[in-house]
């Protein structure tokens, strides 16, 4: 918190009007005149400016509504003579918050600055959790929890070497777009990164398709071809539900990774190609090797680096940006979610992990209803996309719904209340230390949102 700064320079006045914010429990720094307050604020900005129109040396009004944009983004709250109406206006439209006519109502004075620091407060963490969303995408891996940011950074760490990486994690946590961020934050960007989904294949074909054939090395093999090795020469190779890999083609891979050679299907002499593997399985690994299902020595030579993708249930903090950031892949209309569709996202548990909340959100915004201003997701939309309710109301009337700035806000502000809530077990004092609030101001905000 940044305070308020007061721009006025009659000296009762400062003091008053000081004494009072204080004892409310502002910050409050004073400046008796324009240029003053400028350089006050440009040292350190304030959260509010109550600002005196016609102060010295010119004690010209027009010259105070100049001052405004000065203090931007901060609130300002004018204050004028009791017979100044239209130069309250004229404030308002130059970026005014509001106003307030001397000799002030100190009732008056508490509601209005109230008012405004709320609203900068709330204009704040929306900032900052806009510019959390736009570097949070960095690499193809959305998410600003410590989990993703700590994958980010061993990512970019590992991808210049050439140490073979397996991914481990969760069905739907990321994994192939873990080896498409390695594959392009490394040397080898330019030249191709192949997938080959192991599972998929039967274990009759993976090898020609891995390794490649000679014509008439098998029944059908009418030309030569060249497998994903050789395809993938330069780049990358990932190796997806490399725990599927059958016994015998996990003893040819070893080769590979020992010396980059390996044999063509009907060739008698072997081939080399110059490619980093990355593998990845959501199966446990380590428990494959134990029962015999997977080789031990293949397991160390994939395990150069070993990277965990987080399920979502571990990162629930990335629920909400992760759906924003989906919502704005899906559509090209202006399109938001409800307060109630918050709730839900950030109430649910995922076991599909991010494949899932894609699918439920994309989903979700081709049933919601649109509107002059847009799409508005509700938790019915989003429930019934994920099977769990049934078909909402399309018809419902997206006026209903909130729209304006002022019910974003709201809606945030009780998110992150709700949120932190659950995180302290319901526990009020813990609470409200969480956000930044007395204990009091967070019954009173909990009475006033029916959340008790
Ligand atoms: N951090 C993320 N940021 C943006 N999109 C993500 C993120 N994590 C996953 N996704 C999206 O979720 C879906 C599943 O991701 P991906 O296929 O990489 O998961 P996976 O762990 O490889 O799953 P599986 O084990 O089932 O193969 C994809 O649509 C992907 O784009």
């Amino acid at each position: 918190m940044s305070g308020i700064l007061l721009a006025d320079d009659e000296p009762a006045f400062q003091r008053l009007t000081g004494a009072w914010l204080r004892g409310l429990g502002h910050e409050v720094r004073v400046a008796g005149d324009g240029d003053a307050a400028k350089a006050a604020f440009a040292e350190k900005p304030a959260d509010l400016v109550l600002l005196d129109l016609a102060m010295p040396p010119h004690h010209d009004p027009e010259a105070g509504l100049a001052l405004i944009p000065a203090f931007a983004p901060a609130p300002v709250v004018v204050m004028t003579g009791h017979a100044d109406h239209a130069l309250a206006l004229k404030a308002i439209d130059a970026g005014a918050w509001d106003f307030l006519a001397k000799p002030v109502d100190p009732d008056l004075l508490r509601v209005v600055v109230a008012r405004a620091m709320e609203r900068a407060r709330l204009a704040r963490e929306l900032a900052e959790l806009k510019a959390q969303a736009g570097t949070a995408e960095d690499m193809g891996l959305a998410g600003a929890s410590a989990p993703m940011q700590a994958l980010r950074e061993l990512i970019r760490r590992v991808a210049p070497t050439r140490l073979p990486v397996l991914v481990l994690g969760p069905s739907g946590t990321g994994k192939e777009l873990v080896a498409r961020a390695l594959h392009e934050a490394s040397p080898r960007a330019g030249k191709p990164l192949v997938p080959v989904h192991c599972g998929a294949i039967p274990a009759e074909l993976l090898e020609s398709e891995l390794f490649g054939h000679l014509k008439g090395s098998f029944t059908g093999a009418v030309a030569d071809r060249p497998g994903l090795v050789e395809t993938a020469e330069g780049g990358t190779l990932f190796l997806d539900e490399i725990g599927e890999m059958p016994a015998v083609m996990q003893v040819k891979l070893l080769r590979f990774l020992a010396d980059g050679s390996y044999q063509p299907v009907g060739a008698r002499t072997p081939k080399t190609a110059d490619v980093r593997i990355v593998a990845a399985t959501h199966r446990d690994l380590a428990a494959r090797v134990a029962d015999g299902s997977f080789r031990e020595d293949l397991f160390y030579r994939l395990k150069g680096v070993v990277l965990r993708t987080p399920p979502l249930d571990e990162r629930p903090g990335d629920v909400a940006l992760l759906a924003a950031l989906f919502l704005r892949r899906a559509t090209d209309a202006a399109a938001r979610f409800t307060p109630e569709a918050m709730r839900w996202l950030a109430s649910r548990n995922w076991p599909g992990n991010v494949r899932e909340l894609r699918a439920a959100v994309e989903c979700a915004s081709a049933l919601a209803p649109r509107s002059a201003t847009g799409i508005l997701v509700d938790a019915d939309d989003l429930a019934f996309a994920v099977g769990e309710g049934s078909l909402p109301n399309s018809g419902a009337p997206s006026a209903m719904r909130p729209q304006s700035l002022e019910e974003e806000l709201a809606a945030l502000e009780r998110l992150r209340i709700v949120q932190a809530l659950e995180r302290t077990g319901h526990n009020h004092t813990h609470t409200a230390r969480e956000l930044g609030l007395s204990r009091v101001g967070l019954l009173k905000k909990l009475d006033r949102m029916g959340l008790r």
